[in-house]
């Protein structure tokens, strides 16, 4: 086993050849496909009559287009409707496995992936979609890819891609109350930039990091990407393998978790690996974060003033103006108090049981806000199920909280689930873009779960700490 990073040792395993063009071939160990960027892969294949390399290897989900409330078939959008029965021809073409809606696991890719027990460390991970980094919570490598490399994996389950930087965050001491992964990572985005990733992965460690528990790897992971970083990853620990033992694949398969197991302690970074780059943050200092732009690099601590554009870097001068005029807010104001419409707990990000318990804590026994309408969109049918056994849907409901169906929604507004107007949205999700909600003038502030609960509550953005947490039975 080679030495260095987790990044050097999982690539090298994983290295077929050095391409012509200078780029290394990697084979992907799961390729994870969805709705929206396969179809035209598969058109790809079929022109040229090539099939499925590897079936075994694909995992299909449905999630950024599916209704969140009636799924009867045909859904009621022609363009979902058309989107998902290509999906379905062409996984039963091509013999891959589909959790769709009526297999009880269906969710969004970057959920179900973990969930099934697919995602494992030391895998190479590949899908058609930028949030893909999500599952470097696990110390796999895992890009997001686009069309043409989704159809160069359908047909040899290998890409060719060039190597990157690895940036070490070294997140110390610990998260206070009320405070968590979310936080870590927009804070990270923050501080380095929409871009200050770009040519890196990142590996996230420290004690905050090894703290956390797997949703929360998870949700830091998920938001690599929003850093400019290609990937990002947590090496293994305990934590990892608890979580994965507890999985069905590893329920069923206890032999296999014996047999991997010493591979994925074996590719974890070296102690005297080096590093490209590492930047310290100190966690116990982090405040909630919520956005008050348009990018998910424009944060703040919940109390702190909104900057001044002139203040910023040169380059980011005009983006701050325009976001600023966007979201209705001026330098000087703290965010707290900034009134809402809409309350989305859902995404990728943030809509695993561990998020969804933690904000039905905040929420039981009070009642949304009259003006607000706040809904909850599971990650995935599992934690659906799983968060109705636990009474969770009951305290959202009885809170009134929209119960819906797991799935994208609102997160990017590709079925009904959409702002209209100019309405702003505290929302669980990973990108505050203008028009990222489904309508142009809506307004998008990202936080922690928790700290959106706490919004849909009060009416406004709010520090989730004044609100005392009642424990849910
Ligand atoms: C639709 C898909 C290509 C897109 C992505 O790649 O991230 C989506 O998931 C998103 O979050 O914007
Ligand atoms: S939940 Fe949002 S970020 Fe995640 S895959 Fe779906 S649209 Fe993309």
């Amino acid at each position: 086993m080679s030495q260095g990073t987790l990044y050097d040792k999982v690539w090298d395993r994983h290295k077929v050849t050095t391409l012509p063009n200078g780029q290394d071939q990697l084979f992907v160990g799961l390729h994870l496909i969805h709705e929206v960027t396969s179809p035209q892969a598969f058109g790809m294949l079929r022109e040229r009559d090539i099939e499925v390399a590897r079936p075994d290897l694909t995992l299909a989900t449905v999630d950024h287009i599916v209704p969140t409330a009636d799924q009867s078939r045909p859904y009621g959008d022609d363009a979902a409707e058309n989107m998902m029965s290509e999906l379905e021809e062409n996984v039963r073409d091509a013999g891959i496995d589909f959790l769709d809606p009526t297999s009880g696991e269906q969710g969004i890719v970057h959920v179900v992936g973990p969930e099934q027990g697919l995602t494992q460390p030391g895998k190479t991970i590949v899908c058609g979609d930028s949030h893909t980094s999500t599952h470097g919570a696990f110390g796999a490598l895992a890009f997001g890819i686009g069309t043409s490399q989704i159809r160069d994996v359908l047909a040899t389950q290998t890409i060719a891609m060039e190597k990157q930087k690895v940036r070490k965050i070294q997140v110390d001491g610990e998260l206070g109350e009320g405070v968590e992964a979310k936080d870590i990572i927009l804070e990270i985005i923050r501080r380095l930039g929409t871009e200050g990733g770009v040519g890196y992965v990142y590996e996230y460690a420290g004690e905050a990091i090894e703290d956390l528990d797997m949703e929360g790897r998870m949700s830091i992971c998920n938001m690599s990407i929003e850093g400019g970083a290609r990937a990002g990853y947590v090496n293994p620990d305990e934590t990892t393998f608890e979580w994965l033992e507890e999985t069905d694949y590893f329920q069923e398969n206890p032999e296999k978790f014996d047999e991997l197991k010493p591979y994925w302690e074996s590719i974890s970074s070296d102690d005297d690996a080096e590093y490209d780059d590492v930047v310290r943050i100190d966690a116990s200092e982090l405040d909630p974060v919520v956005t008050w732009g348009t990018t998910p690099g424009q944060g703040i601590g919940i109390h702190d003033p909104i900057p001044a554009p002139e203040d910023l870097a040169d380059d980011k001068v005009d983006t701050a103006r325009r976001a600023q005029d966007h979201m209705r807010v001026e330098p000087g104001e703290t965010m707290d108090g900034y009134d809402i419409d809409v309350a989305f707990l859902g995404s990728c990000t943030n809509a695993r049981l561990p998020d969804l318990r933690r904000a039905a804590r905040i929420v039981e026994g009070r009642e949304v806000d009259d003006d607000v309408r706040a809904f909850v969109v599971p990650g995935s049918q599992r934690v659906q199920r799983q968060a109705e056994e636990e009474g969770l849907k009951d305290v959202f409901e009885a809170a009134g909280f929209d119960w819906r169906n797991a799935g994208c929604s609102m997160c990017l507004g590709m079925n009904e689930d959409q702002l209209e107007g100019d309405e702003a949205c505290a929302s669980s999700s990973n990108r505050n873009f203008v028009g990222r909600q489904g309508s142009k003038d809506g307004r998008t502030v990202l936080m922690n779960p928790r700290m959106v609960a706490a919004a849909a509550i009060t009416g406004e953005v709010s520090d989730v700490r004044d609100l005392e947490e009642v424990a849910v039975q």
